[in-house]
C-alpha cells in the first residue's frame, strides 16, 4: 500500500510550445532563464511505514503541505491515523520514511520539532485539582502567550477558575483546545478535536481554523465526522488486513 495526499501538477501545460513560424529559422540569441528546482513544501512526508506489534500498520505513507493547508486524516478504526499523528508530532519514531519541515529532517532534532507542533491527542491531559486558569498558564508561560485570549477564543473565561475535575467532557475537550492556540506552533496536530463538542463550540473551532491558517499554519486533523475546515484535503487511509483474533492471540500480540 502506498497512499500519498499531495496538490496536483501545477506543471501542467509547461510541456507545450507554440507551432513554428519562419522566424525559428533566423540565428538569434536567447535568454534562457535560470531553471529553479520546484519550491519544497513545508510539510514532506515521505514513505512512512510503522510496524505495531507484529502488524505493519502504515506502509509507504506519504503528505505533502503548504503553509495554510489543512489534511484529514480518514479510515476505518485501527486504520493508523492516531499512529501517523504522533509520528508527525516526533513522539513515535516510524519504521521507514522522512519527515521533512522546510526541507529539513524534522525528526533529527525532536526539541526543535516539539516547537513547531502542537498536538492534542485523544487524552485532554487537564490536572484534575488545578483550575483551569493554572492548568493553562505554564504551557501560556512556555509559549509566551495570553492564557485569557485562548480561554475567550473558546468560551471558557467563566469557567477559569474552577477545578479542571468539575469541567464536562466538552469543556474538557475545550480546554485542550486552548492550550492549543496557546502553543503558538504552526504546526497542529489534532486526533479528533471536535469530540463531545456541540454545535456552538464547532462554530468556534471553525474560528480558530480559519485564524490559524489565514495566518500560515497548518493543521492535521483525524476525524469520523466532517470538521469545519473548507478546502482540506483527505488522506483516507484504508487500514489493516483483517487478522483472525485468534490468530493474533497466537502470535502473541496481546501479550
Ligand atoms: N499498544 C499497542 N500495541 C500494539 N498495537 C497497537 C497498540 N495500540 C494500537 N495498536 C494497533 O495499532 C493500529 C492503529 O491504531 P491507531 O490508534 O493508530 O488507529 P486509528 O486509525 O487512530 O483508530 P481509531 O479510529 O479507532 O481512533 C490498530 O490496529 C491497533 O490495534
Amino acid at each position: 500500500m502506498t497512499t500519498q495526499a499531495g496538490p496536483g501538477n501545477k506543471n501542467a501545460g509547461a510541456g507545450r510550445r507554440h507551432p513554428a513560424t519562419a522566424a525559428d529559422h533566423k540565428p538569434r540569441t536567447i535568454a534562457i532563464p535560470a531553471s529553479r528546482p520546484p519550491a519544497s513544501p513545508l510539510l514532506n512526508v515521505e514513505n512512512i511505514s510503522v510496524f505495531r506489534g507484529e502488524r505493519l500498520v502504515l506502509d509507504g505513507v506519504g503528505l505533502r503541505l503548504d503553509a495554510g493547508e489543512a489534511l484529514l486524516l480518514t479510515g476505518p478504526n485501527g486504520a493508523g491515523k492516531s499512529t501517523l499523528l504522533r509520528v508527525l508530532a516526533g513522539l513515535r519514531k516510524p519504521e521507514g520514511g522522512h519527515v521533512l519541515w522546510s526541507g529539513i529532517d524534522a525528526l533529527a532534532d525532536r526539541t526543535a520539532h516539539a516547537e513547531r507542533v502542537a498536538y492534542l491527542g485523544h487524552q485532554d491531559a487537564l490536572k484534575p485539582g488545578l483550575t483551569l486558569r493554572e492548568n493553562l498558564a505554564l504551557p501560556a508561560r512556555a509559549a509566551g502567550s495570553n492564557p485569557d485570549q485562548a480561554m475567550e477564543s473558546l468560551d471558557l473565561l467563566p469557567l477559569a477558575d474552577l477545578p479542571a475535575r468539575m469541567l464536562s467532557a466538552g469543556q474538557k475537550r475545550r480546554a485542550a483546545l486552548a492550550r492549543v492556540v496557546l502553543a503558538r506552533a504552526p504546526l497542529w496536530l489534532l486526533d479528533e478535536p471536535s469530540l463531545g463538542l456541540d454545535t456552538r463550540s464547532i462554530g468556534l473551532l471553525e474560528t480558530l481554523f480559519q485564524t490559524h491558517r489565514e495566518a500560515g499554519g497548518i493543521v492535521i486533523a483525524t476525524t469520523h465526522v466532517p470538521l469545519p475546515l473548507p478546502d482540506a484535503r483527505t488522506l483516507a487511509l484504508p487500514g489493516a488486513i483483517a487478522v483472525d483474533a485468534a490468530e493474533e492471540l497466537d502470535m502473541g500480540l496481546w501479550s
